[in-house]
């Protein structure tokens, strides 16, 4: 596999690789890393998340100067035209601060397809002639993707929509698991590589790197998605599908919901510990993600908390508070209820 993260051309368009991956797959944990890396010195970031309270810039502890955050919002949702504001504020930011932006990763909410994305980077005049899409990365969790390539259509055209899969949380599964989605994931796309990453430890070449560019201009890309379906979202709301663009709701677009709990006063550790797994149980699979910062009584910082369906991550505590906002700010993304499942425990947290 080639290191190189951006091979020599005369085009002198800004590489772009969009970081995809179903909910809670890695996406931030793989950037919070590679961008440490010193190769990827002069790499914006444009990161896209739901619900009203955005956290994952947050989460993004290593996340550059020149990051740009498009939240409440989806980038798949394409007439809104956020994305093309998101990546002219940051070509411009970056000629005023005389950065040398080299290059630019998208990393999607996880209920974004990538087609889409794809479109409005290679139709839109002002960012075609600026970038080039160099890959479509899609992080793929061993532990939760079988069921959720089952049941959401979403992240099966995750997976079909990529150049490289990268399978993540390898070492929640076993061995005979992890390779029996490889399997499966290269039946789906045998065009895309698969590769394992470890708690996010990918290299600069995983993203971009010339061997992986379809074509100079994503032309061909393009075309891959040009027949594919649009799914539009309206974030913070129930989400249904557009009936105007297509005929029948999938599993995936069914009834998804998003929303976010704040909490002005610190919440005591003993108490978090008994709602959260009590919020689980409550919920099950239906609960397809919640994270965020919690405020605990008597600590100098937050923990940050993860959960991708009923697998809930060992929280993690932050060295200090990302900004003056000392509130405990949870995400939730739901399926098939609301915030006023979520609502009816809040006595239980205020006690
Ligand atoms: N055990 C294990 N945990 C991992 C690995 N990669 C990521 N995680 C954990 O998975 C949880 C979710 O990771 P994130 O990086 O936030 O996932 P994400 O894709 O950015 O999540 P969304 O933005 O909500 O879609 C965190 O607790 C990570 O520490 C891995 O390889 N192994």
């Amino acid at each position: 596999m080639s290191d190189d993260v951006h091979q020599a051309s005369a085009d002198t368009r800004l590489p772009v690789c969009v970081l995809t991956g179903f909910l809670g797959a890695g996406k931030s944990t793989l950037l919070n890393f590679v961008l440490r890396h010193p190769r990827m010195a002069g790499t914006a970031v444009v990161i896209n998340e739901y619900g009203s309270v955005g956290v994952d810039h947050h989460l993004v502890e290593s996340a550059p100067e020149d990051t740009e955050l498009v939240a409440d919002g989806c980038l798949c949702c394409t007439a809104n035209g956020q994305l093309a504001d998101a990546l002219m504020s940051l070509f411009q930011r970056a000629q005023r601060r005389r950065f040398a932006l080299k290059r630019l990763i998208i990393e999607t909410t996880g209920l974004a397809e990538p087609g889409p994305i794809l479109q409005q980077l290679l139709r839109h005049p002002q960012l075609a002639e600026r970038f080039v899409i160099d890959s479509v990365v899609t992080l793929v969790d061993a532990l939760n993707a079988p069921p959720t390539l089952d049941t959401q259509d979403i992240a099966v055209r995750q997976v079909t929509g990529a150049d490289r899969l990268l399978v993540t949380k390898t070492d929640l599964v076993g061995e005979v698991a992890a390779l029996a989605l490889e399997s499966r994931l290269a039946a789906m796309n045998p065009d895309a590589t698969v590769e394992r990453v470890l708690a996010g430890a990918a290299q600069p070449g995983q993203l971009f790197g010339g061997a992986h560019r379809r074509s100079s201009d994503g032309d061909d890309l393009g075309q891959l998605f040009a027949n594919a379906d649009r799914i539009r979202f309206t974030p913070a709301a129930t989400m249904k599908l557009d009936a105007s663009v297509r005929p029948g709701p999938t599993p995936a677009e069914q009834d998804i919901q998003t929303f976010s709990l704040i909490l002005d006063e610190p919440v005591a550790a003993s108490t978090f510990y008994g709602w959260l797994p009590f919020l689980r149980q409550l919920c099950g699979p239906t609960l397809l993600r919640v994270k965020g910062l919690v405020n605990l009584k008597g600590q100098s910082a937050p923990i940050v908390i993860h959960g991708v369906q009923e697998t809930f991550h060992p929280t993690r505590q932050l060295q200090a508070w990302p900004s003056d906002d000392r509130r405990t700010r949870l995400v939730f993304i739901t399926r098939g209820w609301g915030q006023e499942i979520v609502g009816s425990t809040l006595e239980w947290l205020r006690r």
